[in-house]
């Protein structure tokens, strides 16, 4: 049913590239997670100063992927980039403990930004592959993810490294994404009534 759907989806809207937005602190790993979606392989980065977008392809859909520069003088540019996004990725470090009230501020300030507000938020708890790195419920109560109501949210593991936990958090936001079609396609804005012919 599910595949059945989507290839509904896909022959209604051949070209529809669902928009993501990475952000999170400096050193979390986001260019990282963009080119292990990009390239599947793990790149070697620099700090990014400003952005970088590429096209990710996964399963039959496809995502325009932002990756924002994370360091502080940077983030306020972050709301710059949000209209008409479908899914925010936040990449936080499991292991920085000492900037986990930051990126948790982070967090709370875009989820209410007025072009937001229908989005799907993945948190990515990454560099699990580090031995102090908080697990996903150590990181769920860090960052209070159980106090928010008005977001579609979810907390993934991830190693940006190797990859893991990635395709995992992709198909989390493919399942959103396709679902938010469904209700455009059963929302009465979608499909207007014909005009009686006079
Ligand atoms: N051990 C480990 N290191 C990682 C992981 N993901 C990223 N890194 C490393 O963390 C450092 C920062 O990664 P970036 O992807 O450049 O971080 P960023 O979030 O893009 O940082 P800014 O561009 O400054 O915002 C690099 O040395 C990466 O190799 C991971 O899952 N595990
Ligand atoms: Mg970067």
């Amino acid at each position: 049913m599910g595949q059945l759907f989507s290839s509904l989806m896909q022959y209604l809207f051949p070209n529809r590239e669902y928009k993501i937005v990475m952000v999170g602190l400096d050193n979390a790993g986001k260019t990282t997670t963009l080119y292990r979606l990009h390239l599947g392989e793990a790149v070697v980065t620099q700090p990014t100063v400003g952005s970088n977008v590429e096209c990710v392809q996964y399963k039959n859909l496809k995502f325009e992927v932002w990756d924002l520069g994370g360091q502080a003088n940077l983030r306020p540019s972050w709301a710059t980039y949000y209209r008409a996004t479908d899914a925010v990725i936040v990449v936080i470090d499991s292991t920085d403990r000492a900037r986990a009230s930051i990126a948790k501020a982070e967090l709370f300030t875009l989820l209410e930004h007025e072009h937001l507000q229908e989005a799907a938020i993945l948190i990515m708890a990454n560099k699990q592959d580090l031995k102090d790195a908080m697990n996903v419920k150590e990181m769920t109560d860090v960052l209070s993810l159980h106090s928010l109501k008005r977001h579609d949210w979810h907390i993934q593991a991830t190693c940006a490294k190797t990859g893991e936990g990635l395709m995992d958090g992709m198909e989390w936001i493919a399942q959103r994404v396709k679902g938010e079609a469904a209700q455009a396609m059963r929302s009465p804005q979608a499909s207007p009534a014909k005009p009686i012919a006079a």
